[in-house]
């Protein structure tokens, strides 16, 4: 067993391996050296669930429902598995937070992903590993070329090419935070959730009209990148995730239906990622 970690820029994600099955999720708050000093502690499987389950997490906490037939449903774990030789739980760790890598750099068993464990060609030394290993894990599950939208707190586009070479991509504010930066920079704007369905285009209101000129311009940008995709690969795939996935997915099937049903969703192409390196294999007879 093992532990993937994610360290994006909103809040942190765990994946819960035994060996290439991921059998759980967790999405945390960031957490406190005393949590990583904690969690280093733990000797056994269900010590770990206990402490990454009560600590703070995000409201969409999920039990892993993914499409490996394989995965382990979280009752039929060894609850009470004894870490055998390891001192600690392993622990393999992605961050585009330099200073929150620096926090888990203290665990004891730590392994850091960085871009030269990613096989892919013509990567330029700032692209951000999230992007790398989703796009990876993408094109190594559904081959390549390959599309990822993450759209996460910024939202990108990373795109390769049939010879797993980096076609390039683009990164602009997620949804989240073009609503918040209206909110934070203006006197009069308010901070407005997003609808769960496609809002009106043409409003009449305040709230509605930041809705409707966030939404409807993102799906714009959305499909002009597809579709400038497809221009150059016609048979290219893409792949879509982040924390606004499903709400984006479910805009796209409204506005544009035949987009949205080439997509494929899945919201844990990072771990896929991390599990299809190098770093991984030293885990999976762990
Ligand atoms: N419980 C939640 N907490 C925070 N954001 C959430 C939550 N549920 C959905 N979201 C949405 O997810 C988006 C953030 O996505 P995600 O969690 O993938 O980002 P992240 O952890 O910051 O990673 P990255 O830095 O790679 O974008 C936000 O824009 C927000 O609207
Ligand atoms: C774009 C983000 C913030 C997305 O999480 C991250 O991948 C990052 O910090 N990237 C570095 C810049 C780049 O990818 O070109
Ligand atoms: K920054």
């Amino acid at each position: 067993m093992w532990l993937a970690l994610i360290i994006g820029n909103s809040r942190l994600h765990w994946g819960l391996f035994d060996g290439k099955t991921l059998c759980h999720t967790y999405d945390t708050e960031r957490l406190s050296k005393s949590f990583v000093y904690s969690l280093s502690k733990c000797q056994t499987l269900s010590e770990v669930q206990q402490i990454l389950s009560s600590s703070p997490h995000t409201p969409r906490q999920s039990l892993f429902v993914g499409n490996q037939q394989d995965c382990a449903d979280s009752s039929t774990l060894p609850t009470s598995h004894t870490l055998p030789t390891t001192p600690s739980f392993p622990l393999l760790l992605a961050s585009v937070v330099p200073s929150q890598t620096a926090l888990w750099l203290t665990y004891p068993n730590v392994g850091v992903v960085t871009l030269e464990d990613i096989p892919l060609q013509g990567m330029y030394p700032t692209l951000g590993i999230d992007r790398a290993l989703a796009l990876w894990g993408a094109g190594k599950t559904w081959g390549f070329p390959m599309l990822v939208i993450d759209a996460g707190t910024a939202l990108t586009f990373t795109g390769a090419d049939a010879n797993q070479n980096l076609f390039g991509g683009a990164i602009l504010p997620g949804l989240g935070l073009q609503m918040a930066t209206l909110a934070e920079n203006t006197g009069q704007l308010p901070n407005v959730e997003l609808p769960h369905d496609l809002p009106q285009r043409f409003a009449v209101n305040t709230q509605q009209a930041i809705q409707s000129g966030v939404i409807y311009t993102l799906l714009a940008g959305i499909k002009d990148f597809v579709q400038a995709w497809w221009q150059s690969f016609p048979q290219g795939k893409i792949a879509i995730t982040g924390g606004d996935r499903t709400l984006l997915i479910s805009y796209l099937q409204s506005l544009f239906p035949e987009i949205a049903k080439r997509l494929i969703v899945e919201p844990n192409l990072i771990f896929w990622g991390m599990e299809k390196t190098q770093n991984a294999q030293f885990f999976h007879n762990s």
